[in-house]
């Protein structure tokens, strides 16, 4: 067994099996606590919130906690594995939600036949938490799914591997054309995979300046196109009436490749077609479409990132989804919004161009992080993020009428 494997297999297992446990916020020592926490004291905040059901976010943690959920049809780029086999990358988010935005997380794995059952699942359950975060569904059902239970729910929902990637690509991608003098509407665009990144990131690129008939999208079958009869809704918006069919033809001259498709799918002979100062983004996990290594010693004029934390550039959703979640709870937002996709978008590649502690560089194991082609995206560990992006997400939510509460006083100050 490799030493990697196993050292991730133990850090899993010890010390207790799992990266996650529930901890206590009150005392529950005495005969006192327990009549107030149980039986007779819980009565209390019971009625007032039979009463008045805002009072749940007085007395209970429903304010500060995200369910993440998931079916397991699409982990990573590893497949559909099923819920039981999604429950490491679960309870990962989970982590990382505590980790850099001190939100309380529990994940949830569904196990169903159909569609609307696992719909109807999440919607019976939805009012226990502050936010909803689906995570690994696979596409083109993730689309349905996200649809209708942002119908259904009192609470945010957010499908962190449509938005999340899409902001967060979108943030590293304006920084990287930025450094190789490139501008967004000019850009020819090749899109890998045509799934829930896919779609997602590709619109919102679209919001951000991109043209959609520069933009070529590829899934398992080739180039998405006018003449094909196997398209579904979502692929058909990236249809484009072309004679190019296959990755060679569209990658020639391409400005922009990105990835989230599956692991080793771009070759060194695809880079070696593309424009001056390319962009590679292969951002496939745990194996990106093609290796830095690889990419790196076929040309030295490209951007790379990956979806990874062990190289430079890590485009991935991680960024944004404990950080707009953040926002969106602090101001009880009830929906996640353009408006605040566009401001997380903005507040990510903004603190990209800012000096770096010695602290988070410390965390990243290295010695220098300033703005340009090896940092065009914060690290998960700078503190600055939480408070930049929970702050312009939550302004946003004001401005456009969705926040239920007022910002908090001084809210997100550094
Ligand atoms: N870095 C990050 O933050 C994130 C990375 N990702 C990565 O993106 C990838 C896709 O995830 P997601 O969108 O959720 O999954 P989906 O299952 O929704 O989509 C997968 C897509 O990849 C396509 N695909 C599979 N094989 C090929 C191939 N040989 N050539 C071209 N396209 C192919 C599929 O094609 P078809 O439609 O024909 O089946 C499908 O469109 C995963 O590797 C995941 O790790 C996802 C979210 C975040
Ligand atoms: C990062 C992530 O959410 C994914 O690869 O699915
Ligand atoms: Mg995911």
């Amino acid at each position: 067994m490799s030493d990697f494997r196993q050292q991730a297999l133990d850090y899993h297992a010890l010390p207790f099996p799992g990266k996650i446990s529930i901890e206590l916020t009150t005392s529950a020592e005495t005969s006192k606590d327990l009549a107030l926490a149980y039986s007779p004291g819980v009565a209390e905040p019971v009625r007032a919130i039979a009463e008045n059901p805002e009072d749940v976010y007085k007395y209970t943690a429903k304010g500060n906690m995200v369910a993440v959920i998931s079916n397991g049809t699409a982990i990573l780029g590893l497949g559909n594995l099923g819920p039981l086999a999604s429950k490491p990358v679960m309870e990962g988010k989970a982590l990382l939600f505590k980790r850099f935005a001190g939100l309380d997380s529990i994940d949830i794995e569904v196990k169903h036949r159909t569609t609307q059952d696992f719909i109807n699942t999440v919607a019976s359950i939805a009012d226990t938490f502050g936010g909803i975060n689906l995570e690994d569904i696979k596409a083109p059902e993730c689309f349905e799914i996200e649809q209708a239970l942002i119908e259904r729910c009192d609470v945010p929902v957010f499908h962190d591997d449509q938005h999340g990637t899409a902001i967060v690509t979108a943030a590293g991608l304006l920084n990287a054309l930025e450094v190789q003098g490139k501008n967004i509407a000019e850009a020819q665009i090749v899109c890998m995979g045509a799934g829930a990144a896919a779609i997602a990131c590709m619109e919102l690129l679209i919001k951000c300046g991109a043209q959609r008939e520069h933009i070529y999208m590829l899934d398992s079958k080739g180039v998405i196109h006018t003449r094909r009869d196997d398209l579904n809704q979502y692929k058909q918006l990236f249809a484009n009436n072309t004679d190019k069919r296959t990755l060679t033809d569209v990658i020639t001259g391409a400005d922009i490749f990105i990835g989230v498709s599956g692991p080793n799918l771009f070759s060194p002979e695809n880079l070696s077609l593309m424009a001056p100062n390319p962009i590679v983004f292969a951002c496939s996990n745990p194996d990106p479409e093609i290796k830095p290594e690889l990419a790196l010693a076929t040309r030295d004029d490209l951007i790379m990132a990956t979806g990874r934390s062990d190289y430079p550039n890590q485009v991935n959703n991680v960024l944004c989804f404990p950080f707009i979640f953040r926002g969106a709870l602090d101001v009880r937002a009830s929906a996640i919004n353009d408006e605040m996709k566009l401001a997380a978008v903005e507040a990510i590649r903004t603190l990209a161009k800012e000096p770096v502690s010695e602290a988070v560089m410390q965390a990243a194991g290295v010695d220098k992080l300033q703005f340009g082609s090896d940092y065009i995206i914060p690290k998960p560990m700078d503190p600055r993020l939480c408070s930049r992006v929970a702050k312009a997400v939550a302004e946003a939510a004001v401005r456009s009428g969705v926040a239920r509460i007022e910002l908090p006083k001084n809210y997100m100050q550094e």
